[in-house]
C-alpha cells in the first residue's frame, strides 16, 4: 500500500478542508434541533449527522490505504485519528441510523420533560425544579419533585435504553474496540487508566467520608433524624439538588460560621440587576484580563443565553464548535444565580479552547484529553469564586478577611467540588459495567443504586425497583455523553490552578489565590490549550504543571484546613453502611 508522504500531505490537505465544511453542516443542524425541539429538526438532525458518519468511513477507508510508518510523528497521529471514528465505522447504514434516532428520542424525552404538582400543574426542570431544590426545605414537596421527576424521564426511557445497550456491548458498533466503554476510555492513551482513577477515588474518599458525616447530621438536625434511614445514608432528594451532584445550595444551613456574610452572591446579582449578557461579560473580562483571547463577534450574536419563550430547546447547557475558525457558540438558560456564573465560565472554558486551537488541523481540534477539556473554565472559576475577587468585581461588598469566613469559604467550596467527587466516578463505572455486559438490562436500576448508595451514602427517598430507570434521569445517559471526563477534571483543575498561582506569583494558601491580570499565567495556559490533542496528554500536563500524572495533592492541600476542621467536628459519626435502603426489589 501507499507509503509515498507527497500524496499521504494531499489527503490530509484534503481532508483538513472538506472535513471543515461537513463538520460545520452536522454542528448546524445539532444546533437548530437542540435550540428548537420539532419532528422535523430531529428527522433532519438525524439524516445530517447519518451522512457525516458515512463520509467519515469513506476517509477513514482511504486513510487505512497508507502505510504510515515512514511518516512523521504529527502525520502518524493524524492518520491514527482520522481512522479512529468509533460508532461511526458502523457499516450497517440501517442500525447506525436506528441507533441515532433512539439517541435523539431519548434526548426529546428529557428534554421535555416536566414534573406535575397536580393535573393543571406541571414544571419543567430549568429553571423551576431546578430553583425547587436550591430554595425549598420542604421534604415532602422535594420527594414528589424527586420522583416525579424520574417517572417523567427514566422510566420513560428504559426500553429504548435498553435497544441502544443492545449496539454498545460485543460487536460493538465503535469498531476495532470490545465495546463502547473500551472506546471512551482509549481517549486517556493509558491501558490502566480505570485503575488511575479508582486510585484517585480512593485517595479522596476520606475527604468526602468526612464532609458527609458533617452535612448528615446537619440535615438530620433541620429535618429530623425520623426521615434518615439507620444505614448511615443521606436521603437523596435533601441535598439542594436533583441528583444530589453537588450540595453548594444547601450553603445557608451548613455554614461553620453563620454570623459571617454569606458567600453565595446569587441575592447581590439580582439586586444589581445582573443579566444574562452580564454574567457572560464577566467571564469574557476575566479572559481577556490573562491576556488570552476574548469572545469573537459571532459568539456574542450567534449564542443562545437564555432560554427563549415559544419553543421547547435543550435547556442543559453546552459549548459548540462550528469548525470553521470563527463561529463558537454558548446555548445556556441562564438563570441570574451564582451556580450559572460558575457554569457560564465553564462553557466559556470551552469557547477558549476551541479559539486557542482553531488552526490547527481538524483532527487535533480537542482537548489533550476530555478532562482537560472540561478544567479550562472551572480553574478560571476556583479564582473568581474566591471571595477576594468577589469582592474585586462588586458582589461581596461587606467582606472583611478572617479565619471564620476562610472556612466558611472552604466549606462553600467543598459542598461543590469534594461532593461531586463520588458522583463524577460512579457515572462511568455503571455505564462502563452495562457496555461490557457485566451489568444486564434487568439489573440497572439495582446496579445504579448499589453504586450510588455503595459509594455516595445516599439514598432513594421513596422505594425503587426495575420498573423504575433512575440513570436516565441524568442528562448524560439519554445524552450519551461520557462522564469520567468530570472527574478527571475535578482533580486536574487544582493541578492546573497550583501550577498558575505559582506563575502568577500567589503567596499564601492555595484556596485563596486569583490568577486575575496575571498575563503570565494567562501566556502558560494559552500555550498549554493551542496544542489542542496534537500530542498525548501527558506532555501537554508537563508543559503546564511540570508534572506528568494526575495527582490528588493539590486538591487535598486546597481544602486541608476544612479537613482539619471537620475531623475535629464529626468524631467517629462517620461513613455509612455498604446495603442500599428502600431499594425495593420487584414485589
Ligand atoms: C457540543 C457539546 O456538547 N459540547 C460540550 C463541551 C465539549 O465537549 O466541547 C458541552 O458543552 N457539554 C455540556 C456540559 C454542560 C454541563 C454539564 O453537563 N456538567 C456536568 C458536571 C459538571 C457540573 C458543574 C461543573 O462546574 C462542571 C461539571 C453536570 O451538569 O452533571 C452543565 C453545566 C456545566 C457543564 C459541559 O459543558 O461539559
Ligand atoms: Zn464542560
Amino acid at each position: 500500500n501507499n507509503s509515498d508522504v507527497e500524496e499521504a500531505s494531499l489527503f490530509l490537505e484534503e481532508y483538513n478542508n472538506v472535513s471543515q465544511t461537513t463538520f460545520n453542516r452536522n454542528m448546524e443542524a445539532a444546533w437548530t434541533f437542540n435550540t428548537n425541539i420539532t419532528n422535523e429538526n430531529q428527522k433532519k438532525m438525524v439524516e445530517v449527522q447519518l451522512e457525516t458518519d458515512l463520509w467519515q468511513q469513506e476517509m477513514a477507508n482511504r486513510a487505512a490505504a497508507f502505510n504510515t510508518s515512514a511518516f512523521n510523528a504529527t502525520m502518524q497521529r493524524q492518520f491514527y485519528k482520522i481512522k479512529d471514528i468509533g460508532t461511526a465505522a458502523m457499516t450497517d447504514h440501517g442500525k447506525l441510523q436506528k441507533l441515532n434516532e433512539v439517541l435523539s428520542d431519548m434526548e426529546s424525552i428529557y428534554s421535555t420533560g416536566k414534573v406535575c404538582f397536580a393535573e393543571n400543574d406541571c414544571k419543567p426542570l430549568d429553571p423551576d425544579i431546578t430553583r425547587l431544590f436550591e430554595t425549598s426545605r420542604d421534604e415532602q414537596k422535594l420527594r414528589i419533585a424527586w420522583k416525579g421527576w424520574r417517572d417523567q424521564t427514566g422510566r420513560k426511557m428504559r426500553d429504548l435504553y435498553t435497544t441502544f445497550h443492545s449496539f454498545c456491548v460485543y460487536p460493538c458498533v465503535c469498531v476495532g474496540y470490545a465495546d463502547t466503554g473500551a472506546y471512551w476510555r482509549s481517549w486517556y492513551e493509558m491501558d490502566t487508566f480505570d485503575q488511575e482513577v479508582k486510585r484517585l477515588f480512593e485517595q479522596l474518599k476520606p475527604l468526602y467520608e468526612q464532609l458527609h458525616a458533617f452535612v448528615r447530621q446537619r440535615l438530620k438536625k433541620q429535618y429530623g433524624a425520623a426521615i434518615f434511614p439507620q444505614t448511615g445514608h443521606i436521603p437523596a432528594h435533601l441535598l439542594g439538588n436533583m441528583w444530589a451532584q453537588s450540595w453548594n445550595s444547601l450553603q445557608d444551613l451548613l455554614m461553620p460560621f453563620p454570623s459571617k456574610p454569606i458567600l453565595d452572591v446569587t441575592e447581590e446579582m439580582v439586586k444589581q440587576k445582573y443579566t444574562p449578557r452580564k454574567i457572560f461579560e464577566v467571564s469574557d473580562d476575566f479572559f481577556k484580563s490573562l491576556g488570552m483571547i476574548e469572545m469573537p463577534f459571532e459568539f456574542w450574536n450567534k449564542s443562545m443565553l437564555e432560554r427563549p419563550a415559544g419553543r421547547e430547546v435543550v435547556c442543559h447547557a453546552s459549548a459548540w464548535d462550528f469548525y470553521n475558525g470563527r463561529d463558537f457558540r454558548v446555548k445556556q438558560c441562564t438563570d441570574i444565580t451564582m451556580d450559572h456564573l460558575s457554569t457560564a465560565h465553564h462553557e466559556m472554558g470551552h469557547i477558549e479552547y476551541f479559539l486557542q486551537y482553531r488552526n490547527q488541523p481538524l483532527v487535533f481540534r480537542d482537548g489533550a484529553n476530555p478532562g482537560f477539556h472540561e478544567a479550562v473554565g472551572d480553574v478560571i472559576s476556583l479564582s473568581v469564586e474566591t471571595p477576594k475577587h468577589l469582592n474585586k468585581i462588586g458582589l461581596l461588598p461587606n467582606y472583611v478577611e478572617d479565619n471564620e469566613t476562610d472556612i466558611n469559604f472552604l466549606m462553600a467550596m467543598a459542598l461543590q467540588k469534594i461532593a461531586f467527587l463520588p458522583f463524577g466516578y460512579l457515572i462511568d463505572q455503571w455505564r462502563w459495567s452495562v457496555f461490557k455486559g457485566v451489568t444486564k438490562a434487568s439489573d440497572y436500576n439495582k446496579a445504579w443504586w448499589n453504586l450510588r448508595c455503595g459509594l455516595q451514602g445516599v439514598s432513594p427517598p421513596v422505594p425503587r425497583s426495575e420498573e423504575d430507570f433512575d440513570p436516565g434521569a441524568k442528562y448524560h445517559i439519554p445524552g450519551n455523553t461520557p462522564y469520567i471526563r468530570y472527574f478527571v477534571s475535578y482533580v486536574l483543575q487544582f493541578q492546573f490552578h497550583k501550577a498558575l498561582c505559582g506563575i502568577a506569583g500567589h503567596n499564601g494558601p492555595l484556596h485563596t489565590c486569583d490568577i486575575y491580570n496575571s498575563s503570565a499565567a494567562g501566556q502558560k495556559l494559552s500555550a498549554m490549550l493551542s496544542k489542542g490533542s496534537s500530542q498525548v496528554w501527558t506532555e501537554s500536563l508537563k508543559e503546564l504543571t511540570g508534572q506528568t500524572t494526575m495527582s490528588a495533592q493539590p486538591l487535598m492541600d486546597y481544602f486541608q484546613p476544612l479537613l482539619d476542621y471537620l475531623r475535629a467536628a464529626n468524631g467517629d459519626e462517620v461513613g455509612w453502611s455498604d446495603d442500599c435502603p428502600s431499594f425495593a426489589d420487584p414485589l
